[in-house]
C-alpha cells in the first residue's frame, strides 16, 4: 500500500494526526525533542531553519528514532529543478514532502512523475495554497483581489489537477476543500493553537479540537509544543483532545 493511499479520508480515524514542528537550528536540539516524544502517538516536521542548519543527517537520525518525517521545505522553482529536489526527498525515505502550488501546474506534475520512477514506497506529495501566516490584505499586497478562502480553493483545484495527494491550508479551509475536493484529498494544517495559546506570526488558526471537526487530516504544531513548559505534557493533551 502506497503511503498515499494511507492518507487522506482514512486519517481522520487514525492516529498520529499530529506533526510536530522540530523549529531548530541544530540537530540536538531537535533530536533532544525527539526523544521526549513518542513515534506511536507523533509525527514529525523538518522545515527550512533545521534542514539548513543540520542537512539529511537530522531526518535520518529522526527515522533512526522511529519517526515518520515530513520534510517541509515547500519546493518553488522551475520543473526540472523542483522534480529533482522532490526526488532527492523521496530518497531519504520521508514520509511526507511539499512543493508551493503557486509554482503551478507544470511544476507540481512534474515532481508527482519523478515519484513514479523511485524505487520504495514514495512520499506523499502535498502543494502548499496559502500560507497560514498571511491574511487577505497581504494577498491584496501581492495584488490579488481575492479573499484568502477563494485564493485556498483555486490552488487546492490546481494542486489536484495536478496529481498531488493534498494540500497544506488552514483548518479553517478543510471542510470546504473535503466537499469540493473529496475527502481522500489530504489536508495538512498548521496554525494550531491549544485555547488560550499565543498566535505568534500565525493568522489563519485554530484549536486542535476546532481542526479535527473541520476535517483536517494532519495538524502540525510547533511552538505550542516545543516552547511549552513540559514539552512532552503538551503534546499529550494535544492527541488526548482530539482522540
Ligand atoms: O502555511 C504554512 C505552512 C507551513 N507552516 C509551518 O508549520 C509550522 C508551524 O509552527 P508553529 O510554531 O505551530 O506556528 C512552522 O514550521 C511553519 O514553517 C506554517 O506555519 N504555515
Amino acid at each position: 500500500m502506497s503511503n498515499s493511499s494511507l492518507a487522506g479520508g482514512n486519517a481522520s480515524s487514525a492516529t498520529k494526526q499530529i506533526i510536530v514542528a522540530l523549529d531548530y537550528d541544530c540537530a540536538q536540539d531537535a533530536l533532544a525533542m525527539g526523544k521526549l516524544l513518542d513515534p506511536s502517538q507523533c509525527r514529525v516536521k523538518v522545515g527550512k531553519e533545521l534542514f539548513t542548519a543540520a542537512g539529511p543527517a537530522v531526518v535520518e537520525g529522526l527515522q533512526t528514532m522511529g519517526f515518520e518525517v515530513f520534510l517541509d521545505l515547500k519546493f518553488h522553482d522551475i520543473p526540472n529543478t523542483c522534480a529533482k529536489a522532490v526526488k532527492a526527498a523521496a530518497e531519504l525515505g520521508v514520509w511526507m514532502v511539499n512543493v508551493h502550488a503557486s509554482g503551478g501546474e507544470k511544476m507540481m506534475a512534474a515532481a508527482k512523475d519523478v515519484l513514479t520512477g523511485v524505487s520504495g514506497r514514495a512520499p506523499i506529495l502535498i502543494g502548499v495554497t496559502v500560507l497560514t501566516s498571511m491574511s487577505g490584505d497581504d494577498l491584496a499586497s501581492l495584488g490579488l483581489t481575492v479573499s484568502t478562502e477563494q485564493q485556498v480553493m483555486k490552488l487546492a483545484a490546481l494542486v489536484q489537477k495536478s496529481g498531488l495527494d493534498g494540500v497544506v491550508c488552514s483548518a479553517q479551509e478543510a471542510q470546504q476543500i473535503k466537499q469540493q475536493l473529496g475527502r481522500d484529498f489530504v489536508t495538512v494544517t498548521p496554525g494550531i493553537r491549544p485555547a488560550g495559546s499565543d498566535a505568534n506570526d500565525q493568522v489563519r488558526i485554530t484549536t486542535p479540537e476546532q481542526a479535527i471537526s473541520m476535517g483536517s487530516d494532519y495538524l502540525v504544531v510547533g511552538r505550542p509544543i516545543t516552547q511549552a513548559p513540559e514539552p512532552k505534557l503538551a503534546c499529550q493533551q494535544i492527541i488526548s483532545s482530539i482522540s
